[in-house]
Protein backbone atom coordinates (compact mmCIF):
# COMPACT_ATOMS: atom_id res chain seq x y z
CA UNK A 1 0.00 0.00 0.00
CA UNK A 2 2.85 2.36 0.40
CA UNK A 3 5.49 0.53 -1.55
CA UNK A 4 6.73 3.80 -2.70
CA UNK A 5 7.66 5.37 0.70
CA UNK A 6 8.82 1.92 1.99
CA UNK A 7 11.11 1.68 -1.06
CA UNK A 8 12.86 5.03 -0.72
CA UNK A 9 12.61 5.33 2.97
CA UNK A 10 15.37 2.00 2.79
CA UNK A 11 17.63 4.03 0.69
CA UNK A 12 17.45 7.24 2.80
CA UNK A 13 20.81 8.54 3.26
CA UNK A 14 21.10 9.76 6.85
CA UNK A 15 23.47 12.81 8.11
CA UNK A 16 24.91 13.47 11.13
CA UNK A 17 23.53 16.65 13.12
CA UNK A 18 25.71 16.84 15.89
CA UNK A 19 25.17 13.36 17.90
CA UNK A 20 21.35 13.40 15.59
CA UNK A 21 20.96 10.67 12.98
CA UNK A 22 18.76 12.70 10.21
CA UNK A 23 17.51 10.53 7.40
CA UNK A 24 16.80 12.61 3.81
CA UNK A 25 13.93 11.44 2.47
CA UNK A 26 11.75 13.91 -0.59
CA UNK A 27 8.79 13.43 1.78
CA UNK A 28 10.69 15.12 4.92
CA UNK A 29 13.10 17.37 2.82
CA UNK A 30 12.50 17.27 -0.71
CA UNK A 31 15.71 15.91 -1.66
CA UNK A 32 16.57 13.75 -3.74
CA UNK A 33 13.62 14.05 -5.65
CA UNK A 34 9.59 14.42 -4.57
CA UNK A 35 7.55 12.41 -7.59
CA UNK A 36 3.81 12.73 -7.99
CA UNK A 37 3.71 8.72 -7.47
CA UNK A 38 4.75 9.15 -4.18
CA UNK A 39 2.92 11.87 -3.11
CA UNK A 40 0.16 10.58 -4.09
CA UNK A 41 0.58 7.10 -2.65
CA UNK A 42 0.61 8.95 0.81
CA UNK A 43 -2.74 11.36 0.10
CA UNK A 44 -4.12 7.90 -1.37
CA UNK A 45 -3.79 6.38 2.10
CA UNK A 46 -4.68 9.15 4.03
CA UNK A 47 -7.96 9.13 2.70
CA UNK A 48 -8.56 5.20 2.51
CA UNK A 49 -7.70 5.19 6.28
CA UNK A 50 -8.82 8.40 7.60
CA UNK A 51 -12.31 10.61 7.65
CA UNK A 52 -11.96 13.85 7.27
CA UNK A 53 -14.56 15.82 8.00
CA UNK A 54 -12.93 19.04 9.20
CA UNK A 55 -12.79 22.46 8.23
CA UNK A 56 -9.33 23.06 7.90
CA UNK A 57 -6.16 21.59 7.78
CA UNK A 58 -2.69 23.11 9.49
CA UNK A 59 0.19 22.22 8.69
CA UNK A 60 3.98 23.66 9.90
CA UNK A 61 6.66 25.24 8.07
CA UNK A 62 8.25 23.92 5.70
CA UNK A 63 7.98 19.98 5.02
CA UNK A 64 3.91 19.76 6.16
CA UNK A 65 3.22 22.20 3.17
CA UNK A 66 2.90 20.07 0.05
CA UNK A 67 1.63 17.02 2.21
CA UNK A 68 -1.04 19.85 2.92
CA UNK A 69 -1.33 20.81 -0.82
CA UNK A 70 -1.64 17.30 -1.79
CA UNK A 71 -3.87 16.80 0.26
CA UNK A 72 -5.90 19.77 -0.19
CA UNK A 73 -6.42 19.52 -4.02
CA UNK A 74 -7.68 16.14 -3.65
CA UNK A 75 -10.12 16.44 -0.69
CA UNK A 76 -11.09 20.68 -1.04
CA UNK A 77 -10.43 20.98 2.39
CA UNK A 78 -8.57 24.69 2.34
CA UNK A 79 -5.44 24.50 4.84
CA UNK A 80 -3.03 27.13 6.38
CA UNK A 81 1.06 27.12 7.36
CA UNK A 82 2.19 27.64 10.64
CA UNK A 83 5.09 29.39 9.98
CA UNK A 84 8.38 30.08 11.32
CA UNK A 85 8.04 33.87 10.31
CA UNK A 86 6.45 36.26 13.09
CA UNK A 87 3.67 38.16 11.12
CA UNK A 88 1.97 40.10 13.98
CA UNK A 89 -1.61 39.84 13.03
CA UNK A 90 -4.30 40.16 15.33
CA UNK A 91 -5.10 36.69 17.06
CA UNK A 92 -1.38 35.34 16.14
CA UNK A 93 -0.28 32.92 18.74
CA UNK A 94 3.43 32.63 19.03
CA UNK A 95 4.98 28.85 20.61
CA UNK A 96 8.47 27.36 21.00
CA UNK A 97 9.66 24.79 19.16
CA UNK A 98 12.55 22.21 20.01
CA UNK A 99 13.26 19.27 17.78
CA UNK A 100 16.77 17.29 18.35
CA UNK A 101 18.29 19.41 16.18
CA UNK A 102 17.44 23.13 16.50
CA UNK A 103 14.62 24.92 18.42
CA UNK A 104 12.84 28.62 16.96
CA UNK A 105 9.44 30.06 17.44
CA UNK A 106 6.24 28.51 15.12
CA UNK A 107 3.69 31.31 14.63
CA UNK A 108 0.39 30.25 14.26
CA UNK A 109 -2.81 32.64 12.17
CA UNK A 110 -5.72 31.74 10.49
CA UNK A 111 -7.27 30.07 12.61
CA UNK A 112 -10.95 30.65 13.93
CA UNK A 113 -12.33 30.16 17.69
CA UNK A 114 -14.88 26.60 16.74
CA UNK A 115 -12.79 25.39 13.73
CA UNK A 116 -12.51 21.78 13.10
CA UNK A 117 -8.76 21.03 12.67
CA UNK A 118 -6.69 18.35 10.55
CA UNK A 119 -3.22 18.86 12.18
CA UNK A 120 -0.23 17.68 9.22
CA UNK A 121 3.27 16.87 9.24
CA UNK A 122 5.87 14.88 7.51
CA UNK A 123 7.80 13.16 10.70
CA UNK A 124 7.56 13.40 14.43
CA UNK A 125 11.10 12.12 16.13
CA UNK A 126 11.63 13.62 19.57
CA UNK A 127 7.53 15.02 19.49
CA UNK A 128 9.02 18.77 20.04
CA UNK A 129 7.49 20.64 17.30
CA UNK A 130 4.08 18.74 17.47
CA UNK A 131 3.86 18.98 21.21
CA UNK A 132 4.40 22.69 21.01
CA UNK A 133 2.00 23.17 18.42
CA UNK A 134 -0.51 21.17 19.38
CA UNK A 135 -0.55 22.75 23.19
CA UNK A 136 -0.99 25.99 21.65
CA UNK A 137 -4.03 24.56 19.84
CA UNK A 138 -5.04 23.60 22.94
CA UNK A 139 -5.81 27.08 24.58
CA UNK A 140 -7.45 27.89 21.36
CA UNK A 141 -10.93 27.16 21.54
CA UNK A 142 -10.52 24.70 18.31
CA UNK A 143 -11.24 21.23 17.66
CA UNK A 144 -8.43 19.59 16.99
CA UNK A 145 -10.54 16.62 15.02
CA UNK A 146 -7.37 14.54 13.55
CA UNK A 147 -3.37 14.83 13.92
CA UNK A 148 -1.66 12.93 10.74
CA UNK A 149 2.01 12.86 10.31
CA UNK A 150 3.24 10.56 7.44
CA UNK A 151 6.47 9.06 9.47
CA UNK A 152 7.25 8.10 13.19
CA UNK A 153 10.84 8.07 14.28
CA UNK A 154 11.63 6.85 17.88
CA UNK A 155 9.46 7.95 20.87
CA UNK A 156 8.12 11.31 20.11
CA UNK A 157 5.04 10.44 19.36
CA UNK A 158 4.28 8.22 22.59
CA UNK A 159 4.96 11.51 24.51
CA UNK A 160 2.69 13.68 22.66
CA UNK A 161 0.13 11.39 23.12
CA UNK A 162 0.39 10.69 26.68
CA UNK A 163 0.87 14.91 27.16
CA UNK A 164 -2.19 15.76 25.33
CA UNK A 165 -4.41 13.17 25.08
CA UNK A 166 -4.65 13.20 21.38
CA UNK A 167 -3.77 10.38 19.57
CA UNK A 168 -1.15 10.89 16.68
CA UNK A 169 -2.08 8.67 13.52
CA UNK A 170 1.30 7.80 11.34
CA UNK A 171 1.17 6.16 8.53
CA UNK A 172 4.87 4.41 8.53
CA UNK A 173 7.58 3.83 11.38
CA UNK A 174 11.49 3.98 11.02
CA UNK A 175 14.04 2.91 12.89
CA UNK A 176 17.65 3.64 12.22
CA UNK A 177 20.34 1.20 13.04
CA UNK A 178 23.53 0.86 11.88
CA UNK A 179 23.24 3.62 9.72
CA UNK A 180 20.31 2.24 7.92
CA UNK A 181 16.54 2.42 7.72
CA UNK A 182 14.09 0.01 9.10
CA UNK A 183 10.84 0.12 8.10
CA UNK A 184 7.57 -0.78 9.87
CA UNK A 185 3.79 -0.29 10.36
CA UNK A 186 3.11 1.85 13.30
CA UNK A 187 1.42 -0.37 15.95
CA UNK A 188 -1.79 0.83 15.83
CA UNK A 189 -2.21 -0.11 11.92
O1 LIG B 1 9.48 15.61 16.44
P1 LIG B 1 10.54 16.64 16.28
O2 LIG B 1 11.84 16.23 16.88
O3 LIG B 1 10.08 17.99 16.72
O4 LIG B 1 10.85 16.74 14.72
C1 LIG B 1 9.86 16.90 13.76
C2 LIG B 1 9.95 18.22 13.04
O5 LIG B 1 11.24 18.36 12.44
C3 LIG B 1 11.09 18.84 11.11
O6 LIG B 1 10.95 20.22 11.09
P2 LIG B 1 12.14 21.26 11.08
O7 LIG B 1 11.95 22.16 12.25
O8 LIG B 1 13.46 20.60 10.92
O9 LIG B 1 11.82 22.18 9.85
P3 LIG B 1 11.52 21.98 8.31
O10 LIG B 1 10.15 21.38 8.23
O11 LIG B 1 11.58 23.39 7.87
O12 LIG B 1 12.59 21.09 7.73
C4 LIG B 1 9.80 18.19 10.68
O13 LIG B 1 9.24 18.86 9.57
C5 LIG B 1 8.93 18.24 11.90
O14 LIG B 1 8.16 19.42 11.95
N1 LIG C 1 14.24 14.78 7.29
C1 LIG C 1 14.19 14.62 8.60
N2 LIG C 1 13.46 15.46 9.33
C2 LIG C 1 13.45 15.26 10.65
N3 LIG C 1 12.79 15.93 11.62
C3 LIG C 1 13.09 15.35 12.78
N4 LIG C 1 13.93 14.32 12.60
C4 LIG C 1 14.16 14.26 11.28
C5 LIG C 1 14.95 13.38 10.48
O1 LIG C 1 15.65 12.46 10.94
N5 LIG C 1 14.93 13.61 9.14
Amino acid sequence: MLKILEKTLKKAPIIKKGEYNYFVHPITDGIPLTTPEMLEEVVDEITRRYTLDVDKIVCIEAMGIHLATALSLKTRIPFVVVRKREYGLPGEVAVHQTTGYSEGELYINGIKKGDRLLVIDDVVSTGGTLLAVLEALKKMDVEVAKVIVIIEKGEGKKLVEEKTGYKINTLIKVDIVDDKIITSPPEEA
